[in-house]
């Protein structure tokens, strides 16, 4: 272990390491949503104050993400250790100390609700609290391993930021992003299990009920493309409920064409690289219906009398 840890220390700075814990790259995407989440709350000018708000929240939701990312690489290191595509992992590869990757998660997860606590406001801490447990403990620990709806269950958690945006600045839950959450909700799906159908040998092996090892790949197919209308459907509510305008429809339609094509490629089966191809696509697609939302909304503000 300590040959391993000397290696590693070569190639792979310690900063390099402890950032790789955090998923920064998820979390970034998740900041988007928050943001998103942010500024659909606010009808106009930015505030002083709310740029306050926004700013600690933004800090506070980005620590306890990362934070629930890192508590998530510390409880699988074995399990990651069991699979080509996370082997290389600071903590499976045995390059850093579960002590030290305890600490730097635990570290990261308090200062962000402490943060959202004392800067933002109390609901954006709790429900910022409660994202955090379902990620790192609900999801990871308890179902990851026991069911194949742990990543819809778990999706739940990963849907919050856009309500953990809308509440730091309004400080109340509302309609609007709980509809936000429906369309990433709905997203994960087909989001994971493409990446899991392409996967599926190394879940297999390392004894992961993921959907397409224990339903087979047909019938996960079948929910990449199931799911996936239900996505489309949530993408339409915004412009549905009269929270955003004709751009968004635009924009979500042609999104929503590219999606599904990617979606059907998947369900049809013919082409093995077509699941991979699709788990990206859905990352832009996701940030493209964001931004769609985010233009909407300023187009709007800039057309009103
Ligand atoms: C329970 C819900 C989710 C599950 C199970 C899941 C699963 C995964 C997995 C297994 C990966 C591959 C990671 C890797 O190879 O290192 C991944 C990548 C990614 N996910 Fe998700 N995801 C979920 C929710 C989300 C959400 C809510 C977002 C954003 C709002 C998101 C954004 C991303 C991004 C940006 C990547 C690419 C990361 C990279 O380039 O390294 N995911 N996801
Ligand atoms: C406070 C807050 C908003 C919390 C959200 C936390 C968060 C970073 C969720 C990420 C979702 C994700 C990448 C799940 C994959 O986990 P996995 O263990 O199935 O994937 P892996 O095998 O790549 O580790």
């Amino acid at each position: 272990m300590r040959d391993a840890q000397a290696m590693g220390a070569a190639t792979h700075p310690l900063w390099r390491d402890l950032l790789t814990l955090c998923k920064w790259r998820v979390v970034m995407v998740m900041l988007v949503c928050a943001l998103v989440g942010m500024l659909l709350a606010i009808p106009g000018a930015i505030s002083p104050a709310v740029l306050n708000a926004m700013v600690c929240g933004l800090i506070g939701i980005a620590l306890a993400a990362a934070g629930a990312a890192a508590i998530n690489h510390v409880v699988d290191r074995k399990l990651d250790a069991r699979m080509h595509r996370t082997s290389r992992r600071p903590l499976a590869s045995g390059r850093l100390s579960t002590p030290l990757a305890l600490a730097w998660a635990l570290s990261l997860s308090t200062s962000g609700v402490a943060l959202l606590a004392l800067t933002v406001n109390p609901l954006t801490a709790w429900l910022t609290l409660l994202s955090l447990v379902g990620y790192a403990l609900i999801y990871t620990v308890f179902l990851k391993r026991a069911t194949p709806q742990n990543i819809v269950i778990g999706g739940v958690a990963g849907a919050a930021p856009p309500l953990l945006g809308w509440t730091s600045v309004t400080g109340t839950v509302g309609a609007e992003p709980l509809l936000l959450m429906l369309i990433i909700f709905a997203w994960t799906p087909p989001h994971f299990w493409a990446l899991a159908i392409y996967k599926r040998d190394e879940y297999a092996e390392a004894g992961v009920p993921m959907l397409p090892v224990t339903h087979g790949l047909a019938f996960a197919r079948l929910q990449v493309w199931l799911y996936g209308w239900l996505t489309v459907a949530a993408t339409l509510l915004p412009f549905t409920i009269g929270m955003s305008g004709w751009l968004y429809l635009v924009s979500v339609c042609v999104l929503n064409l590219r999606f599904m094509q990617w979606n059907l490629r998947v369900w049809r089966g013919h082409d093995e690289q077509a699941p991979l191809q699709a788990f990206w696509f859905s990352i832009r697609y996701l940030l493209g219906v964001f931004l769609a939302l985010l233009l909407d909304h300023y187009l709007s503000i800039a057309l009103s009398p």
